[in-house]
Formats: structure tokens, sequence, C-alpha cells
């Protein structure tokens, strides 16, 4: 009776042991397994790593780029987060607003995996932007500018337009981080800022004493916006690393694209995604 008990109790314990490994294991950024994690594990078996590394692009090294000047003004050093003034010049504003007018589709939502639209979360519409020399060029600031980082790659460019009503709620741009790999840094740039609202508010950082960052931040934010929100000003952008050097996500870069209240704003997301051990392939 008493080895019939024990065997019971084994079987038990081996079942809850096995269970909890199931969990664990199947928890987006547990471990180096989440990363040949399944999108969707029903339909689409595409490991989370190969969908994202076909997004990866890698800026030609045969580029000519006009040169181009920039202003840099530190807004945070943990997390690091900097203000751009003039990070895009007109011309490439232009050019960006120009190669997107017949691509504008919807914007979804990645929930548990599957991509969904819902309006609650994100109104928008995006376009994935031809890769021309004026393209590439702004891939390659992007990672000039991060100073090269070892393993990283910039993502295919995505042009985001919000007209009224169009809005982002807090979210953080981590997606499905893992030890391996994830989307290291963040860039807003704004195209378009002809409009009332629209700004990209971070509620966890705090609002600067000094009166000159009224020229990038709103400073008559009513009481109810918490933190930060960066204007939407044309040709400039936020920068934000959204992990500290032991891969942990920093709670202060949750953020929102505030909703647009008259006008129409459009802005250039420009991530860039840290992949261990991936190298530029030979045919780009
Ligand atoms: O439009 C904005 O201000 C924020 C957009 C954003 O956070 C995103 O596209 O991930
Ligand atoms: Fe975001």
């Amino acid at each position: 009776m008493a080895g019939k008990g024990f065997r019971y109790r084994t079987i038990l314990e081996v079942a809850i042991i096995a269970v909890v490994i199931y969990v664990l294991i199947g928890t987006p950024g547990f471990s180096a397994t989440t990363n040949s994690k399944s999108v969707s594990t029903k339909q689409h078996e595409v490991p989370v790593a190969k969908a994202k590394i076909e997004q990866l692009v890698y800026p030609s090294k045969d580029l000519n780029c006009p040169r181009h000047d920039y202003n840099v003004h530190i807004f945070s050093t943990s997390p690091l987060v900097l203000y751009i003034d003039g990070f895009l010049s007109n011309e490439e504003v232009d050019h960006l607003i120009a190669s997107s007018s017949d691509k504008w589709k919807v914007s979804t939502v990645s929930n548990e995996g599957k991509e969904m639209v819902d309006d609650s979360v994100r109104k928008s519409e995006k376009a994935a932007i031809a890769r021309d020399t004026t393209v590439q060029c702004i891939e390659q600031r992007a990672l000039s500018f991060q100073g090269w980082p070892q393993e990283t790659f910039i993502e295919r460019l995505w042009t985001q337009r919000y007209n009224v009503s169009g809005h982002y709620a807090l979210h953080y741009d981590w997606g499905m981080a893992t030890k391996q790999s994830r989307r290291a840094s963040s860039f807003m740039v704004y195209l378009k800022g002809d409009c009332e609202g629209g700004g990209t508010n971070f509620p966890r950082l705090p609002v600067p004493k000094e009166e000159k960052w009224c020229e990038f931040i709103e400073c008559n934010d009513s009481k109810e916006v918490e933190g930060v929100t960066f204007k939407p000003k044309r040709g400039s952008a936020v920068f934000w690393m959204n992990f500290d050097a032991d891969g942990r996500g920093y709670k202060e870069t949750i953020h929102a694209g505030m909703p647009v209240k008259s006008g129409q704003k459009i802005g250039l997301n420009i991530w860039s995604w840290y992949q261990a051990g991936h190298k530029i392939p030979d045919d780009s």
C-alpha cells in the first residue's frame, strides 16, 4: 500500500514539474528557447527570429550619401533618451512622404503573434517604403548615429500616418524580446506635424525644468497627461534605448502616440534589431 501511495505521489510530482517547465518555456522573454518559438502555433509555424530576420535591411556599402548635420540634446541618460533636431533634411522628409503616398495600409497590432486591426490600441495607416538610395542613406545614418553596434541591424523602414482621432495607445517597442534577439532601440521620426495633439508621450519620464525644452516638448499639457510629450516637429526625432546592457527592458520607455485632435501627423519608425550571431548576408 505504502509503495503504491509513493508511486502516485511521484507521478503527481513529475506531472507538476512538467507543467511548470511547459509554462516557463512558453513565456515570452523567459529564455533562449523562445528564440525559436512559433509566431502562431496553429497555422503558420514561422519561428519568430526567422520572420524578423526577413525584415532586416542592410544599406549598400557603395552608398555615397550627402553630408547631413543635426543637433542632439540629451533628454535622459538612463534610459538613454535623445532628441535629435533636424535628423532628416527637408528633401528627405518630402521624399519619404511622396514615396508613401500610394502605399498606405491600415496599421495592425500584434497579439500573441497574430497581426490584427484594433482601433482602440492603434489607429493609423502604415506604408513600407521602397529602399532607394535616399532611404538607404537614412538607414546608414541610423546605424552610424548608434556607433555601428555589433549584431544589430535596421528593420525595414515604415512610415505611419495619423488622421483626426488617430493614436497609438501606451506600449513598449520591446516585441518578442529574448536574450538572443530584441528590438534594441527606437527612433520616432516626425515627417509631418501639422496637427493639434499627436505628440509622443512618455508618462514615466519626468518633465525637464529648463524652458529651452519647450521648443521640443509640450509645456502646456493638461494636468491629466503624465510625464513628457515630445512635439511632432518635422524632420526631428526622439531616440531611445529599449534595454539595458543585461537585456532588461527599461520600464520608463513605455510611450503612446497621443490622439490627433485636428490636422494630420506622419511619422517614421526606425527600429534596430539585435540578433546574436547574425551576419549581413553575402548577397545583400
Ligand atoms: O506616433 C507616435 O508618436 C508613436 C508611435 C509609436 O510608438 C510606434 O509606432 O511604435
Ligand atoms: Fe512605439
